[in-house]
């Protein structure tokens, strides 16, 4: 995600517990490559996509339930972390339930509620850029396509340009990052489109 911070960033990952293990599962110590070419080594591609494929068919299997319960228990953790409780402004994604993320909403109300500062994502183009929006009442929020996730409108009510976070001078003190699949220590496995590179 090309969101530039100016201080160091405090960033939480989260999944659904069932689904911690996948991503070392399958890619064993292939992370950690990287080429000199500075692009991914075809076979660390190879890898990040069977580790895909078998995420996305484990939550498949997910039932509605099980969903709501992890989410419910990510949310307690968030809201419970000092990092959460410390942050003035806090970067969160908007989930998609099609594509079986976890629930964010129980934590962006409480931020909201709580008067942190919450910018959300916004795509910018095909190339996978994305800007970092404020976001202060639900009610502006509508889905964009291809992926039909939730989204700000560039303005707000008034026609001024909503901010971006690059323009504030409150940096984001702690990120929630969107994610197919994490392991133990956080790394993170992303969908491939390279937007949170
Ligand atoms: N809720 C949410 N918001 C987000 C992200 C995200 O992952 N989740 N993104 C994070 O960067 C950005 C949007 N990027 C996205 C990239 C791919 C897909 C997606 O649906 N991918 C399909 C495969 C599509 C294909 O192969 O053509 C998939 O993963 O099944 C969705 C969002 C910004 N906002
Ligand atoms: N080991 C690596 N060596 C060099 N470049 C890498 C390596 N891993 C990733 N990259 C670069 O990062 C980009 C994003 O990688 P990838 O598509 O696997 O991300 P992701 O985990 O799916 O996350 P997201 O798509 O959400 O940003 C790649 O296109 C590549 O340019």
């Amino acid at each position: 995600m090309r969101a530039a911070v100016s201080s160091p960033l405090r960033c939480i990952s989260s999944a659904p517990s069932a689904l911690l293990r996948s991503v070392t599962r399958v890619i064993p110590s292939a992370v950690n490559l990287v080429s000199s070419a500075g692009t991914m080594p075809v076979e660390l591609r190879e890898q990040k996509q069977q580790a895909r494929k078998a995420i996305k068919q484990q939550l498949r299997e997910l039932t509605a339930e099980q969903m709501a319960d992890e989410s419910a228990r990510i949310a307690d953790h968030v809201l419970g972390l000092r990092a959460y409780r410390d942050a003035k402004t806090i970067g969160i994604y908007l989930h998609c339930a099609k594509l079986r993320e976890v629930d964010t909403t129980r934590v962006l109300e409480d931020a909201m509620r709580q008067g942190k500062r919450c910018y959300v994502p916004v795509v910018e183009d095909s190339n996978s850029n994305m800007r970092f929006l404020h976001l202060d009442d639900l009610s502006c929020l509508r889905r964009v396509p291809p992926f039909d996730i939730l989204e700000p409108t560039d303005t707000y009510p008034d026609g001024s340009p909503r901010q971006d976070v690059l323009g504030s001078r409150t940096p984001l003190d702690l990120l929630l990052m969107p994610g197919l699949g994490f392991d133990r220590s956080g790394r993170r496995l992303g969908r491939g489109g390279g937007g949170a590179v």
